[in-house]
């Protein structure tokens, strides 16, 4: 089936920034497809280029077939675009909103009364839809957006960072509602900095880092392709450096163990990467005892999508997002934004 979405090598700069410097990804029709990535890696510039914002430097971006830079007016049709943050007026109501978002796609009277209703019955909307928007909670303004995002039917839902600053009971009607919109036909294409959510959501995602694709697949193929399980473990539940090291020592050795890393930052925890095979635990527990040290605690996991991006980059999505905070100028890129 053609791709609902299909962007290749593109590329998109800010003055001397490069806030995308090579990135191509397909969406297939009727899927929930994810950009994951730390603050500032590339994602909103990406979509604002898809969503005809922002004009690339170079590259290419086709929406259901058309080209979004030479035909962005039919590209817009076929997208909803849902942005992290909307100014509202506060003054209408959510119907009044929608009515107006209507008019503005030029949709028909009648198609959009039975449209708009449609989206209030749909979304959980009717007990709020002819209150003020301004008494709207987060939860419920981002209902509303979604709504607005999907009034003309478009073949795809664009959705930058949907529940930053949501509640988790908020957070899983979103999740759930965009489940249902996919399973319905409507492709999704979501950004977002939470692994969980890109975990829980989505069929196939992109991983980005620094402007650049840095691994793309399903959550389990990227999973697969960097191998092992992970066994976290405690000697004690503050272990000594010393004691901690001599378990390393030990565990080392086993033909199943590829690799031991004492972690200071967690109580010296030794973290494990283990080939899969029958009951490892029971043997590293043997192994353990044997040599005299004592298991306070012990669990193994199959390895997520921040052990994917640790091995590409050599850091956690966390320690990203702390470093990329404190190096970008918000207030220039808004203005720059206006220009
Ligand atoms: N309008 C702008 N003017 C100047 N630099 C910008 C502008 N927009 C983004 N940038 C820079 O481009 C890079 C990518 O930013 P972008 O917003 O696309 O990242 P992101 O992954 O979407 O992060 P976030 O979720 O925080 O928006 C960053 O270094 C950012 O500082």
């Amino acid at each position: 089936m053609t791709p609902v979405v299909i962007i290749d090598h593109l590329k998109k700069r800010y003055g001397s920034v490069e806030a995308v410097k090579d990135i191509s990804f397909v969406v297939p029709p009727g899927e929930i497809f994810g950009l994951l990535g730390p603050n500032g890696a590339g994602k909103t510039t990406t979509i604002r280029c898809l969503c005809t914002l922002a004009k690339p430097d170079s590259g290419t971006i086709q929406v259901g077939g058309v080209s979004a830079i030479d035909n962005p007016k039919a590209a817009r049709r076929r997208l909803g675009y849902v942005a992290q943050e909307v100014a509202i007026d506060k003054v209408l109501t959510g119907r009044e909103l929608l009515n107006l978002q209507a008019a503005l796609y030029h949709l028909p009277p009648k198609t959009a009364k039975t449209r708009i209703e449609e989206l209030i019955k749909l979304l959980g909307l009717q007990d709020y839809a002819d209150n003020k928007a301004g008494t709207y909670s987060g939860g419920i303004r981002k209902r509303l957006d979604l709504a607005a995002g999907l009034l003309h039917q478009p073949e795809i839902l664009v959705l930058d960072e949907p529940t930053v600053g949501l509640d988790i009971e908020s957070r899983v009607i979103v999740w759930d509602f965009l489940r249902k919109l996919s399973e319905s036909g409507t492709s999704v294409l979501i950004t977002s900095h939470y692994l969980e959510e890109i975990d829980a959501l989505a069929n196939r995602l992109a991983i980005i880092d620094h402007g650049v694709v840095i691994a793309q697949g399903t959550p389990s193929e990227l999973k697969d392709q960097i191998g092992g399980d992970r066994i976290t473990l405690r000697i004690r539940e503050f272990t000594a450096p010393e004691e901690a090291e001599k378990a390393k020592t030990f565990l080392t050795p086993l033909p199943f163990v590829e690799e031991v890393i004492v972690n200071p930052s967690q109580g010296n925890s030794l973290n494990l990467i283990v080939t899969p095979q029958s009951n490892p635990l029971s043997k590293i527990e043997q192994t353990l005892l044997n040599s005299g040290l004592p298991i306070f605690s012990m669990a193994q996991s199959r390895p997520s999508l921040d052990d994917v991006y640790l091995a590409a980059t050599g850091r956690t999505l966390m320690d990203a997002e702390i470093a990329a905070l404190g190096m970008r100028d918000l207030k220039a890129e808004k203005k720059q934004e206006m220009k």
